[in-house]
Formats: structure tokens, sequence, C-alpha cells
């Protein structure tokens, strides 16, 4: 899918700086609410086809250059979380992190201001110290919800969890490369956020041009609305234990031109009958839900309506079967 009209890439001129960003932190931290922050409306939600990831990329801010900075690209590339692994799922998961981290120019360390820094901050920051030379900025979020003493007291915690685990190698032995407070809800300190990562940017033409919407995984993107609608409400019974994979996505034939529609299946993987048994839910009610929220999802992305043909599947001990986990494409 590409966006109507003609390709656009940003001006630029030597000055200009574009690369790749990636915000990790742990569940709730905040990285998706800065991420749409930072892309603003124009969420180009793309799959990539090149250059230096394969990895989603969630969306792509292009900042004009103006009198006092120069003109950037930043293409926010999506991660899953990192977790303490428990299984070879998570295992998998970490690795993938510790992959696409090693490929982005910078990494966006996300800590809630209103929460006390805790063991999996800590985990986290320790995985970074495994992507060797890496600039890591920390993003203290969600400024808005506490009072500025408070905010102090935590960028001074922050600093120190950067000095105690980013320390050592030489290019960071002074912790993090910056520490910004940013609120994604009120926007304060948005505009800076997106100065700071671009300034650290490689000098680079723009990667992508503008406008540019996914290419061709949208199946991935599709993937990931129905697993975010069934997770809705039952995240703490269902850990890690869904995952979804779409068997057609195709427009269907003998519409009229303009009364298109598209085609989905897919499937909903569970582990267990109790966890298929609470995605149907009573009557298929739970099904259902989350199939029109989905559909709803999905139509927006891809701008067009769809009929959306949902099965839910026991798929037993996916988790932890290599074979199995290479099928459902991790
Ligand atoms: N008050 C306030 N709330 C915020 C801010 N940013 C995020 N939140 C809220 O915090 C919660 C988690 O935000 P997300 O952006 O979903 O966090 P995440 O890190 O992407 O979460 P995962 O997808 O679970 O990893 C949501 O309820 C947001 O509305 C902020 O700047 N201020």
């Amino acid at each position: 899918m590409t966006a109507d009209g003609p390709t656009v890439f940003p001006e630029f001129d030597e000055s200009f700086r574009a690369g790749f960003a990636s915000f990790v932190g742990r569940p709730n931290a905040g990285k998706s609410t800065l991420t749409n922050a930072l892309v603003g409306e124009k969420v180009a939600i793309t799959s990539s086809k090149p250059q230096t990831t394969r990895h989603t990329i969630r969306g792509i801010v292009n900042r004009p250059a103006d009198e006092e900075r120069t003109g950037a690209q930043l293409v926010l590339v999506d991660t899953p979380g990192l977790h303490r692994p428990r299984t070879l799922l998570g295992q998998r998961l970490n690795d993938l992190v510790i992959d696409t981290l090693s490929e982005v120019d910078v990494v966006g360390f996300c800590l809630p201001a209103d929460e006390k820094i805790g063991p999996g901050d800590r985990f986290i920051a320790s995985q970074l110290t495994k992507v060797p030379h890496k600039r890591v900025v920390a993003l203290v979020t969600k400024t808005d919800k506490i009072p500025r003493r408070q905010l102090a007291e935590q960028l001074i915690a922050v600093d120190q969890l950067g000095r105690e685990h980013l320390a050592g190698e030489k290019k960071q032995a002074e912790g993090f490369e910056a520490i910004i407070p940013v609120s994604a809800v009120n926007g304060e300190q948005v505009d800076t956020v997106a100065d700071e990562l671009a300034r650290m940017m490689p000098l680079s033409p723009p990667l992508y041009p503008e406008g540019e919407l996914t290419d061709e995984p949208e199946a991935v993107m599709v993937a990931e609305l129905i697993r975010e609608a069934a997770l809705e409400d039952v995240r703490d019974e269902l850990p890690h234990s869904i995952a979804v994979t779409v068997e057609e996505l195709m427009p269907r034939q003998g519409r009229d031109e303009d009364r298109p529609l598209i085609d989905v299946h897919a499937t909903i993987h569970v582990e267990r009958d109790s966890q298929k048994a609470i995605i149907i839910g009573r009557g298929g009610s739970r099904l259902k839900q989350i199939g029109s929220q989905a559909r709803e999802g999905i139509k927006r992305l891809l701008g067009t309506p769809v009929y959306l043909d949902l099965h839910v599947k026991v798929t037993k001990e996916w988790q932890r079967d290599a074979k199995k986990l290479g099928r459902l494409g991790f």
C-alpha cells in the first residue's frame, strides 16, 4: 500500500540528519504515547523493506530545517518489550530486541516520572550494556503526573541508574547521553525530545519519502491489531500466551471500484483450552467484541472496510516449541 499522490522526499542539504531510533522501557512506560506525540497525526505505519533494519517502523518524524535547526528525519522503530526471559519465546524476543537495538542509531530509554525505578528498569539497563557503543538517552515520561520537586528527585535517580549501568564503556562512562523529562499528554518537551534525537542522528539524506505508508507486510500490522484487541481486558490472564497469524488479506473480487472490501482471514493461537474459552467468551461474545474492535483498527489502517474472519486455535505449548515458533513467524 502506498499513500495517494506523488512520493515526496523532504528537502535536505548537507547538514540533514536521518536515522533510526527505538524506545525501550518496561510495559506502560509511555513508549507508544510518546511515539504518537512525536509523529503527530501523520502516523506513517510502515514496515521496513530496506536499509539497515528488518523491524517494524512505528512512525517517521520529518522535521524541516529552519533558522535554528537543521532538517532531520527520525525513523522510530518498534521493538517488543525487554523482559526477564522465562520461556524460549521470551529469550528469542530479548535476542530480537538486542538485535534491533544494535541496528538503530539512538535508543530512548523511557522511565515514568511517577514510578520508582525498579528491578524491571534495572534489567533493561543491564541489557543495554549488551549493545556496545550505543547512544542511549533517558526519557523521563509522564512528567505532568508529578510535582516539580519530585521530578528533580527522579532525574537524579535516573542519572544514577545510567551511571551504574552504562559506565565502563569508554564512550558512556558518564551514563546517559542526555536525560530529558517529557509529557506526551500535555506536549511539554516533546519538541525537545525530537531535537535531541535529531541531533544524535548521523548526517544522511532522508531515508524514507514523506507520506509513505506500508509497503508490503500489512499482514504483520493486521496481526498486531488483532492481538491487541484480543488482549484487551485479559492481559493478566493471557500474558504472552497468544499469537496471531493472518492467512489471507485480499481485496474482494468483483466489487465496485468505489465500494472496495478487503477479506481478512486470521487465527488467534492460544496455548490451552482454558485460554481458548476466555478468548471466545460466553456464547462467543468476546470473540465478537475482539472482531469488531480489530476490524475498526484494520479499517483505519487500510482505509477500506474489511470483512474479518477470525478463528481461535489451541497450538499447544507454542511458546516453548521451537518448530512451532518458527511457523508463527518468530
Ligand atoms: N499522564 C500521562 N499519562 C501518560 C503519558 N504517557 C503515557 N501515559 C499513559 O500511560 C499508559 C501507558 O502508556 P503507553 O504509551 O501505552 O505505554 P507503553 O510503554 O507503550 O506500554 P506497553 O505497550 O505496555 O509497553 C497509558 O495509559 C497512557 O495514557 C503522559 O505523558 N502523561
